[in-house]
């Protein structure tokens, strides 16, 4: 496909995803970027993985090492990201921006980390937004797990307003947006190795002076 179509296709897909966001409070993103450049992240994450750069995950400012999540995780370093994190960054940084404009979220800034789950690792059912983390107003999840099927697991499980709760499989190139105080969630065990970048775009800290 010629870029300009490309772009056009990206910004419907957005727009869709400002609506169901605005009036379900969560919404699945599909072709957010290119094959190649979430396969420049998957080779990443794997390579910091394999080179033990990533860290067993924390939960809020707790100091060892959790029962209740399996992953490890690194964070990205918005202001100086890689080249493969490029692409990813500019993405959040549009999808920031069309939030603010069309739903008045007031979120001044996003940050990520990536996240392997070994096979039957698990995130325990919680809300993103601890009091320590009342910042965080969007959570985003962008998948990095090319061929991944339904029997593979590592679902996100998401516990909806009405008591029913929908799956999302972790496809590579898909992104689960959602509000983080509305929404508790869990990760599923899967039978696979399981990639990710697990995104928060935060408002300003309440107490701020900035
Ligand atoms: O990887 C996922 O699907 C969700 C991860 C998550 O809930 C978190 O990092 O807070
Ligand atoms: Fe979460």
């Amino acid at each position: 496909m010629d870029p300009a179509k490309i772009d056009a296709a990206i910004d419907a897909a957005i727009d869709a995803a400002i609506d169901a966001l605005a009036a379900e409070g969560w919404c699945v993103l599909e072709g957010l970027l290119s094959d190649e450049a979430t396969a420049a992240l998957a080779r990443e994450c794997a390579a910091l993985h394999a080179s033990g750069d990533l860290m067993e995950a924390r939960i809020g400012r707790e100091k060892v090492a959790s029962t209740l999540r399996g992953d490890r995780t690194r964070w990205f370093d918005m202001n100086a990201p890689t080249a493969a994190q490029q692409p990813y960054v500019d993405a959040l940084e549009t999808l920031r921006v069309a939030f603010n404009r069309s739903l008045m979220l007031g979120l001044v800034e996003s940050e990520a980390h990536y996240a392997v789950y070994p096979p039957g690792a698990r995130y325990a059912r919680h809300l993103d937004q601890p009091r320590q983390l009342e910042a965080r107003v969007v959570s985003a999840v962008y998948y990095l797990n090319a061929d991944w099927h339904l029997e593979d697991g590592g679902a996100l499980r998401l516990y909806l307003d009405d008591g029913s709760h929908h799956d999302v499989v972790p496809h590579a190139g898909r992104m689960v947006l959602f509000l983080s105080a509305r929404f508790e969630h869990e990760v599923l065990p899967a039978t696979r190795e399981r990639m990710s970048i697990a995104c928060w775009m935060r408002r300003r800290e309440p107490g701020s002076v900035f």
